[in-house]
């Protein structure tokens, strides 16, 4: 569904000097710098895919959509999407493709969402059935029944992501291109959303890529990421491979003694050494393979009120690719 080829985007600013004669010497002389916000980038996504995108703040996540979407052009390379050159913003695809970009509104401010969504009605030049039925259905799925008459400037952050996302399907749109849409999201709002994305994405088999800095919203809805930094891919591939494979083969020990004095503030084991919290809690990052072993020892020193084994947040493994890329 989605072919992406080198595609690469190098921005170019003007440099100003700071202050009037900064300003006035730009005049004759100007300077320019150059961002290269996607470098090479090359994928395919398959119909129904669910692919989340990755990379850290400035990455060039943003500007890969927007070139998906044509609303910006790539200086080199190739994107197609369901065989369409995004680049040519032909109508055929415009009907086919949604973005939606989380800082960002596409319904009117000062007007109930509804109103957006008849304007969306006639734009895309949905029938009168299809809308009617399109609208209730996402409405029930979202629950936002009650707040269709609403100006859209009262509506809460939640409630107004869940309009954009109706505006972004009413056309029925074959690929998503979602960009932060759970940001500055309440953690009951962003599980909404996240299960209303899940349920649609199954049910329609849409085609998704979606950008978020929230982990939970990558973990419960992408087997598979493509992470970016400094505008180059780094990995692509599943979830399950990137947690497992990343330099950070470890896992956290976590235990609480049940006599603290029996172990002392700082603890070391054969597998590293562990500080003494405020809170009595020891934690100690180790191999996967040293887990049994560091547990023995750890019940051997003394018996504990509590211990657990966790994986290494994605987050960390996700800077650690970073750092390393
Ligand atoms: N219109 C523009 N003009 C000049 N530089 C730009 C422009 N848009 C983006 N950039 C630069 O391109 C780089 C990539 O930006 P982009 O917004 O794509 O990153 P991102 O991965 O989406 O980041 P974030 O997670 O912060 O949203 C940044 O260094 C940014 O400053």
């Amino acid at each position: 569904m989605i072919e992406v080829r080198n595609l690469t985007r190098i921005f170019r600013t003007y440099k100003k000097q700071p202050g009037f004669w900064g300003g006035v010497k730009g005049l004759f002389k100007r300077e320019f710098e150059e961002t290269a916000a996607a470098k090479d980038i090359s994928f395919d996504i398959a119909e129904g895919e669910f692919v989340g995108f990755l990379g850290p703040n400035g990455a060039g996540k943003t500007t890969t959509l927007k070139m998906l979407a044509g609303l910006i052009y790539p200086t080199s390379g190739t994107a197609r999407v369901a065989g369409f050159e995004p680049k040519k913003r032909e109508n055929a695809y415009r009907r086919l493709f949604a973005l939606v970009l989380g800082q960002k509104n596409q319904l009117w401010w000062d007007l109930p969402a509804i109103e957006s969504f008849l304007l969306l009605r006639h734009i895309y030049g949905i029938s009168e059935a299809q809308y009617k039925e399109t609208l209730a259905e996402l409405v029930s799925l979202l629950g936002v029944e009650a707040k269709l008459n609403v100006m859209v400037r009262e509506l809460s952050l939640g409630e107004r992501m869940k309009m954009e996302l109706i505006a972004a399907l009413l056309h029925r749109p074959r690929v998503l291109f979602l960009d932060e849409p759970t940001i500055g999201l309440d953690v009951i709002s962003q599980k909404a959303v996240r299960n209303f994305l899940r349920a649609y994405n199954r049910k329609y088999r849409v085609t998704i890529l979606l950008t978020s800095h929230y982990m939970a919203d990558i973990q419960e809805l992408c087997e598979r990421v493509i992470v970016i930094n400094k505008g180059k891919k780094i990995y692509d591939g599943s979830l399950d491979r990137l947690e497992a494979g990343s330099g950070t083969r470890k896992k956290i020990i976590k235990f609480i003694p049940q006599d603290p004095a029996a172990f002392p503030v700082t603890w070391t084991s054969q597998h590293g050494t562990a500080t003494r919290s405020d809170e009595g809690q020891f934690t100690l990052s180790v191999p996967t393979d040293a887990v049994i072993a560091v547990s023995q020892e750890i019940l051997t020193a003394g018996p504990v009120a509590d211990i657990t084994i966790e994986d290494i947040p994605l987050e960390d493994v996700i800077a650690e690719l970073f750092a390393t890329a």
